[in-house]
């Protein structure tokens, strides 16, 4: 796994000891401001991260009882995500890196769009703007027909936490919670009610083919069972869409196909739309549509 990157922009989760650390700290940060503020000069590990181990770690009473999902878009049947003529630089002392270069794509719902690409193309720094995490440095990026740009921090936190589920390489779970209790966290997270927690973490581990294992602990499973748990935590929440850095980079290559075989099934089942970055040759024949990247521009 990469280290994080120096600005706005950089990636990759945290490891599991530095996140239990700052479980304290984090989680007086969430109470004293519910309406957490933006993430998005943070990487994309770390903010979503962050924010689970603040939710994790405070007390249930000390949030006000959720509420049923509201509807943050109104009804859209075009793209999920429509992206036009992105651009994205950044400033490293006195030098200006030119990431993204003019980036044009569509994901139309229900599809599996694979973004490819060599090291240092810039595949990361796309799927950070896809998921609101991080800006364009000029272009536009819609989601469901909603210009992201336009929208302030706190509505893009919203979205994220409700619309979008992530997930990582390193499978970015809590090593301390069970398979369950990892799921049901972003139940809370996104607000979803408490009454509805018990069958809807019972149907993802489900789909995931972990009923068996949903008192596991992260350490007690393999990384592909690993990788299935942060799949069913990702979809809990019923988002529109699921972004993936490079999910199965971990995994040999039977549990590699394991994942994307359930990621099909989510598709179906669960109606989702899922972009993902990927170097694995092997895992692209599943796509409906791979983007190729080299040096910022998607190769035609
Ligand atoms: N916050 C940042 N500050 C400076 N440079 C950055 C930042 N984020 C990314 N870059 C640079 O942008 C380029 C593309 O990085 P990115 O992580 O998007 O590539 P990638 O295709 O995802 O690579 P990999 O396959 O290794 O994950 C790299 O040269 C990287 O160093």
């Amino acid at each position: 796994m990469k280290s994080a990157k120096s600005q706005s922009g950089g990636k990759h989760a945290k490891g599991h000891t530095e996140q239990q650390n700052t479980a304290g700290q984090e989680a007086s940060a969430y109470i004293s401001d519910p309406d957490s503020p933006s993430i998005d000069s943070q990487s994309i590990g770390d903010g979503i991260i962050q924010d689970e181990v603040a939710v994790a770690a405070a007390e249930p009473e000390a949030k006000s009882q959720p509420k049923a999902k509201a509807s943050l878009l109104p009804p859209y049947d075009g793209p999920v995500l429509e992206v036009r003529n992105v651009h994205r630089s950044f400033q490293t002392g006195s030098r200006i890196i030119h990431v993204l270069k003019g980036i044009d794509m569509e994901v139309n719902p229900q599809q599996l769009v694979m973004l490819k690409g060599r090291s240092g193309s810039g595949k990361t720094t796309l799927l950070n703007m896809l998921g609101g995490l991080d800006q364009p440095s000029s272009g536009d990026i819609l989601f469901s027909g909603q210009p992201l740009q336009d929208w302030g921090d706190r509505k893009r936190t919203s979205l994220r936490r409700k619309e979008i589920g992530f997930i990582f390489q390193a499978y970015a779970l809590m090593p301390l919670l069970s398979a369950w209790e990892n799921v049901e966290l972003s139940l809370r997270m996104a607000d979803v009610p408490r009454s509805e927690w018990k069958d809807r973490v019972g149907h993802c581990l489900d789909l995931v083919g972990l009923s068996k294992r949903v008192k596991h602990r992260p350490f007690e499973m393999s990384g592909g069972e690993q990788q299935r748990v942060a799949i069913a935590k990702a979809i809990a929440h019923r988002p529109r869409l699921l972004l993936a850095d490079e999910p199965t980079a971990e995994l040999d290559s039977k549990m590699g196909a394991q994942v994307m075989s359930v990621f099909r099934n989510i598709i179906e089942v669960e109606q989702v739309t899922i972009c993902m970055t990927t170097h694995d040759p092997t895992i692209l024949e599943v796509a409906d549509h791979v983007y190729e990247m080299a040096d910022g521009r998607f190769i035609k």
